[in-house]
């Protein structure tokens, strides 16, 4: 049998990083999406094939547990932070199925780039769980795709995850986290647009130095209690409709996270181009250090003057992806 599930990407309207730390965030579901396609094998073993991957793409073999990992001419760290999120995704749908020794032909393509905070190691993360679990014959509940999800992005990033970006994916729509509360919201169609950089980073290290930062100036700790005190005015903001508000309060949010040392160069030209082309608000969205950002802009401007802008390599509008993980 092949089972194929989809799950889409995400923006931070607010509230990335410090939801790590127990503070509310708001992230929403956008219609770019990762497809994992499954096949049960007859043996044990793992065969995972990533189109997208960014060492050149590239198909591995290896064994379960016991075997020497994967056999492939590519440095081991980069192999594993290649495919750590596959693997721990495989590793939950195993154990969702009580099929430990479970193998697999995975299958992977994905319209979200790779670490550039628009949520594609939750987008995998979810859709490798439903498709591994159903090519078992376990149909699980979103809600626990969510939370077997987030187990392997805590894994993954050394116990330093929070359940905003898996629940999203898995939702879809606009979703609130606030530690292990999580809800969808109501949500109007926000016009958003994304700048990316081309460049990808890795999530874990990110929020490491954001910790490191927070665990040596006591400023840096209110700083991340500001940004929750700015996500739950968002909330009213957002409950309104009021778009020019959000947009305020995303450009304050920036500033924050900026000053938690996350945005970089590039992400700061793209935000000041999204708001010279007319945005209501941009800031950077996900882990930062490059990547993307997400801007509020009705009539496009942004996207005009974004693809003007050396360092954005693509501008795109993002809709409000309402439906989360699917079988396709
Ligand atoms: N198409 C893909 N194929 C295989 N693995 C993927 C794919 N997309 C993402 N991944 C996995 O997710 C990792 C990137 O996750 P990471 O959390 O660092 O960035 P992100 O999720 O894109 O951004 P953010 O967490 O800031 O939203 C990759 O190194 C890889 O392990
Ligand atoms: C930086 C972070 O807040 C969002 C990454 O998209 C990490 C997390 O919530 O796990
Ligand atoms: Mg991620």
């Amino acid at each position: 049998m092949t089972t194929t599930s989809s799950a889409p990407g995400k923006v931070y309207l607010f509230g990335e990083h410090a939801v790590v730390y127990g503070e509310p965030a708001v992230p929403c579901a956008i219609e770019r999406r990762a497809r994992v396609t499954v096949s049960e094998r007859d043996d044990d073993r793992l065969r995972v094939s990533a189109d997208a991957l960014s060492i050149d793409g590239f198909t591995v073999e290896y064994g379960n547990a016991s075997d020497d990992g994967p056999d492939v001419d590519v440095p081991t760290p980069l192999v594993e932070a290649a495919t750590g999120y596959v693997d721990e995704a495989v590793a939950q749908a195993r154990d969702a199925a009580g099929r430990p020794d479970a193998g697999f032909d995975v299958e992977i393509e994905s319209e979200i780039p790779l670490g550039a905070g628009l949520g594609s190691s939750a987008a995998v993360a979810v859709a490798g769980i439903d498709a591994a679990t159903r090519e078992l014959g376990v149909k699980l509940d979103t809600r626990e795709v969510a939370d077997r999800a987030y187990r392997v992005e805590h894994e993954v990033q050394d116990g330093q995850a929070s359940r905003a970006d898996t629940f999203c994916s898995a939702m879809g729509g606009a979703v609130r986290v606030e530690g292990d509360d999580c809800t969808t919201l109501e949500a109007p169609d926000l016009p958003f647009v994304v700048g990316y950089d081309g460049t990808s980073h890795d999530t874990g290290e990110l929020v490491s130095g954001v910790r490191a930062l927070r665990d040596e100036f006591e400023f840096a700790a209110d700083t991340v209690e500001t940004v929750g005190d700015l996500v739950r005015e968002g909330e009213r903001a957002l409950a309104d409709g009021d778009v020019e508000t959000l947009g305020r309060l995303m450009n304050f949010n920036h500033g924050l996270l900026s000053a938690l040392g996350v945005s970089a160069r590039t992400l700061d030209n793209m935000v000041w181009a999204a708001r010279d082309g007319g945005a209501v608000g941009a800031k950077l969205t996900g882990a930062g250090g490059g990547g993307s950002i997400v801007a509020l802009d009705d009539d496009g401007g942004s996207v005009t003057a974004l693809s003007l802008t050396p360092d954005c390599e693509e501008a795109f509008r993002a809709e409000l992806a309402t439906e989360g993980v699917r079988v396709e």
